[in-house]
């Protein structure tokens, strides 16, 4: 079966000062050659003019790059042609390139499945791309720069060859079982080994909340009584008005979400309707939803009227709070002593989201909690749920093989391939068929 040959504009939206298309398959070259009159060298950038080969009309003069099977991102003949970024020139390029038999516009993420099945990139190579292109802050292009460039890759196929020799021992001493020369030895090293393994992958395994949050951003919940001061602080957090405050109890409603970068972490800052008992549906409704917000937080700040500071709020909440006694200004001395006091779980501080007296040693001390939630992140083997399951199903088969000692040893050594097959379908190695639709459709069209 020949693939087809499939072409997309690889760049973002035109008009642009230069729009790049890709041109990717058996027939890359082939097709390049209609257009124009010299073939480039090999990798090297050359400018030509493009032209229609029914009609013979230049349509743009543009770089042509070509790119053989074994340099090419994809791992087949392929061309890019940089062009003048303008609707017009993009449409007739990609009208001429349908024309051709064979040619067809690429799918979502197919130039980079074709990289995967080309064994050019494993599937957390693959992720780690994805989640390039859609990275929004430092630390996420961090992590997923790592994780594009092989360190996931290395570290569990590091993994999976433990696995394999400690299978090859077994086999061993299931050949020579009838030697009396080495019984035992061989058990002495794979056990502990294994034991070690076990517990590395573990150590990994309970960071996984780290990664995943570096990729998905953290959520922290503003929840009070009504005028507390939350969307004041979501304000004050936002540097502008995107919320309305006024003195009436109850303005807020709906969830309000606001993005921010935190030195570099990914932060996403929900203001809540205040709550209190309500007779009013659409208010009632709005409590719900920041109760149900503030179950799911990672952080909650809970903002408490500081001259009402016995007004504060049940949440069944596991996450960690922050206690801001917001109105200072209003109060004579600060009866709380109370910046900074806490512990890990609960720290409490006093502060005038209005005045902004107390609101940099909040700040600081927010800062230092989203640091210790994300702790280290970039350098998480585990960003996906995906990563995590599979992970998990290994630990468990390495488990069995070093606690079912009474077992035949091929019953143990089962356990240990099924221990690496579950690595292998973190990288891709191992059959995986009904995940990669999934993976590769979160790519846009062109990569
Ligand atoms: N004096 C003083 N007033 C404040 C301070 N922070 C907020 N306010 C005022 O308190 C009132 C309520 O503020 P909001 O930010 O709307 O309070 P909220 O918690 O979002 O209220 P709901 O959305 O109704 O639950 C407004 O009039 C604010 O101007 C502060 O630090 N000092
Ligand atoms: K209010
Ligand atoms: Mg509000």
């Amino acid at each position: 079966m020949t693939q087809d040959t499939i072409f997309a504009l690889s760049s973002g939206a035109v008009p642009a000062g230069v729009a790049v298309i890709r041109l990717s398959g058996p027939k890359a070259r082939f097709v390049m050659n209609k257009l124009i009159d010299k073939e480039p060298k090999p990798r090297f950038a050359a400018l030509r003019y493009l032209s229609d080969p029914d009609s013979g009309d230049i349509i743009d003069q543009a770089l042509v790059i070509v790119f053989p099977d074994t340099k090419s991102f994809t791992g087949e003949e392929a061309v890019e042609f940089h062009l003048h970024g303008g609707r017009a020139v993009v449409k007739a390029m990609l009208e001429i390139l349908g024309r051709f038999e064979g040619c067809r516009l690429a799918e979502a993420g197919e130039f980079t499945r074709r990289a995967f099945e080309n064994g050019k990139y494993d599937l957390t190579a693959v992720e780690g791309l994805a989640d390039l292109i859609q990275a929004e802050t430092e630390n996420q292009r961090k992590q997923a720069i790592r994780q594009a460039s092989g360190a996931h890759k290395s570290v569990i196929d590091g993994w999976r060859e433990i696995l394999l020799q400690a299978r090859s021992m077994i086999e061993a001493e299931l050949d020579f079982s009838d030697e009396e020369d080495i019984p035992g030895a061989i058990s002495d090293v794979i056990w502990p080994k294994l034991r070690e393994l076990k517990a590395d992958i573990e150590r990994h395994l309970s960071k996984a909340d780290h990664g995943e949050r570096l990729r998905n951003g953290l959520t922290v919940v503003l929840a009070g009584h009504p005028n507390a001061g939350k969307s004041s602080l979501l304000n004050w957090f936002a540097k502008r008005d995107v919320a309305i405050v006024t003195e009436e109890a109850g303005t807020t409603r709906d969830l309000l979400e606001l993005h921010l970068d935190i030195e570099g972490y990914p932060v996403t800052m929900i203001d809540t309707a205040g709550l209190r008992e309500s007779d009013n549906v659409v208010e009632r409704e709005g409590i719900r939803r920041a109760l149900e917000k503030s179950e799911n937080a990672d952080l909650l700040i809970e903002v408490v009227d500081g001259t009402h500071p016995e007004e504060r709020v049940e949440l069944s909440s596991h996450a960690r709070r922050m206690v801001l006694f917001n109105k200072q200004d209003r109060i004579d001395s600060d009866p709380f002593h109370a910046n900074g006091k806490g512990d890990d779980k609960e720290m409490v501080f006093s502060a005038s989201v209005k005045t902004g007296k107390g609101m940099d040693f909040l700040y600081d001390s927010f800062v230092k909690q989203i640091e210790s939630l994300f702790d280290g992140a970039e350098d998480v083997l585990i960003t996906r749920e995906r990563h995590r399951k599979y992970l998990l199903s290994c630990v468990d088969n390495v488990n069995n093989s070093l606690i079912y000692t009474e077992s035949p040893i091929e019953i143990r050594s089962e356990f240990l391939r099924q221990a690496g097959d579950e690595l292998g379908k973190i990288t891709g190695r191992i059959d995986v068929e009904e995940m990669l639709g999934v993976i590769f459709s979160q790519f846009c069209v062109g990569k």
